[in-house]
């Protein structure tokens, strides 16, 4: 049975596919309500309130995902899920609507004065002349990151009949005269605008990027709006321009602490407020949850996930096609990792034919996730392994080549020891399987599956046989045995797939026999 914790409040609307599955239990309830249960959970659903910490992560050693119904994976440390091998996604889009609609409910709430006016007629005043506001028609509108969120605002916006200019340094020419925006730089956006919105997400380069210097940039009497995140707008820096009008108002639905408690910001007049609403509406959870639900349950079925913030993005098509590569990388970095049995410094991979067309991020993780597996005590898998092989100082490497050279499709490995160098090709044929054709610098054909026994020797007449002879009277039955070499009565190779695996003392007996050089056993 999988087990999931939903530790946030989520629609059970959008909860709906998890909770119809029979093989899956859904719990909800806080983190510190199942403290003693957390090591049974193989998957986390959380919002925005439960925070994702490494601590958390240690006591969850069976997680697999963590689904954040949402778009900003602010409160989960990502690195740290990345080191376990835990999968983190989100739900990006689900509630981009709500949140510029919100925006936009904020715009005219400040410039209308709409909340203050609100108090005044609840606390029995009728006082028109003191909420005085301004139009938004022919203003100029500063939006400040122009993605999902950002792009809904500037829509709303030119049919208000603002002149809207966008600021962000990822937006490309063309994406940008599609839409119909006037790009332009920051100190340019600062100078232009009647209203700045910000709609980035919180990263080193946008916390504080309204600070003292670029607030002091804006127009006298411009009006700002945060429904991003905290901080990205400064909240210290603030305090002065509001103080000497420079700052007309601000609209605040997210704070860098959250609640923000008796935060100064405050007790302006002009500072309008909510509490970190903007995807809090009946569609946007609904739409979050199911996103994230059905995701986290492709996830567990073994299918590709198309959101997630630390794994390579596969569409259905793409996975399909990749799907038996994967495989075979993964049983290829099992077997160089048990034959090389030493530090490595380098895996270059070759991808050859067919395969050299496809998306191979996810098949070289596979192969170095195969790799570790035998190396690493902790979990190792196609999230983290490119970062465990960069832990541990082994780098590596695609290389493309339109020819397969006899295959149609083909990946060859290299691996570079302390001691020794390795060589491998495997190919993957339709009906037929997963085969390694060359091993070792030897031309061979096997299949890379159950217990493998390698041996390498002198190529002399009665050499099968001994080896035969041996394992015969340890009553292990050989069910396959390929052989290659190099010349005749040069260095050749046995390749032998047994019924069961060998013990020590058996290997021992076949190291011992007079021009049998290398004897190991692979198990995949
Ligand atoms: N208040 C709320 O309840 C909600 C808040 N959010 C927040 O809204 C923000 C935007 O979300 P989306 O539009 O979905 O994200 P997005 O990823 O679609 O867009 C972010 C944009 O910011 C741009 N950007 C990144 N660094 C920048 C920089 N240094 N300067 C200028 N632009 C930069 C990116 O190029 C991108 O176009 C995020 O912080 C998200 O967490 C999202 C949903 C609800
Ligand atoms: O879960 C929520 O309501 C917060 C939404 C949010 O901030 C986000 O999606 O980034």
């Amino acid at each position: 049975m999988v087990r999931i914790l939903v530790s946030d409040a989520m629609s059970e609307e959008g909860l709906a596919p998890l909770l119809a599955d029979p093989t899956i239990e859904v719990v909800q309830k806080k983190v510190n309500e199942v403290e003693e249960e957390l090591h049974q959970f193989d998957a986390l659903l959380v919002r925005s309130a439960t925070k994702v910490t490494e601590q958390l992560l240690q006591k969850m050693p069976n997680l697999k995902i963590v689904g954040r119904a949402g778009v900003g994976v602010d409160n989960i440390d990502v690195d740290a899920a990345t080191r376990y091998g835990v999968v983190v996604i989100n739900a990006p889009n689900g509630n981009t609507i709500s949140t510029a609609e919100h925006t936009f409910a904020m715009m005219a709430s400040l410039v209308r004065r709409i909340p203050q006016a609100h108090i005044s007629v609840k606390s029995r005043e009728w006082n028109r002349s003191a909420f005085v506001g301004v139009e938004l028609f022919g203003k100029h509108l500063g939006i400040i990151g122009f993605g999902r969120i950002g792009s809904e605002v500037a829509k709303r916006a030119r049919a208000f009949g603002m002149h809207v200019h966008v600021y962000d340094p990822f937006l490309t020419k063309a994406r940008a005269e599609k839409i119909g925006v006037d790009v332009c730089t920051l100190d340019e956006l600062l100078a232009q605008a009647d209203i700045i919105t910000v709609h980035t997400p919180l990263t080193k380069e946008t916390k504080g990027l309204l600070g003292p210097k670029n607030l002091a940039k804006t127009k006298k009497g411009v009006y700002l709006i945060n429904c991003a995140r905290g901080g990205i707008i400064d909240e210290q820096a603030l305090i002065p321009f509001l103080e000497n009008k420079h700052v007309a108002g601000v609209a605040l639905d997210v704070f860098e602490q959250e609640p923000p408690g008796d935060h100064p910001l405050l007790s302006f007049d002009n500072v309008i407020v909510t509490p970190h609403l903007g995807a809090s509406t009946v569609e946007a959870q609904v739409n979050v949850a199911t996103q994230v639900a059905e995701e986290v349950l492709k996830f567990l079925q073994g299918k590709p996930v198309t959101s997630s913030i630390n794994l390579p993005t596969l569409s259905k098509d793409v996975y399909e096609k990749i799907q038996a590569f994967y495989t075979l990388a993964r049983k290829m970095g099992i077997l160089a990792s048990q034959y090389m049995g030493e530090p490595v410094q380098e895996i270059a991979i070759t991808y050859s034919g067919s395969v050299a067309d496809l998306e191979t991020t996810f098949i070289t993780r596979s192969l170095l996730a195969g790799f570790l597996k035998p190396r690493v005590a902790s979990t190792v898998n196609e999230v983290n392994a490119a970062m465990i092989a960069k832990e541990r100082g082994i780098a590596f490497s695609e290389k493309f080549s339109a020819n397969g050279n006899d295959y149609n499709n083909s990946i060859a490995l290299t691996v570079y020891g302390e001691n020794k160098t390795f060589t491998m090709k495997g190919t993957h044929i339709v009906h037929y399987g997963d085969r390694i054709v060359h091993f070792n610098g030897f031309a061979i054909d096997f299949a890379p599956e159950g217990h493998l026994l390698y041996i390498q020797h002198h190529d002399k007449p009665g050499m099968i046989g001994k080896v035969g002879n041996i394992l015969g009277d340890h009553q292990v039955n050989i069910a396959t045995m390929q052989v290659g070499r190099q010349e005749a009565g040069g260095k050749a190779i046995m390749m032998l797939s047994l019924d069961k695996p060998l013990d020590d003392a058996l290997v021992d007996t076949l190291e011992s026999i007079e021009d049998i050089d290398v004897v190991k056993r692979l198990e995949v």
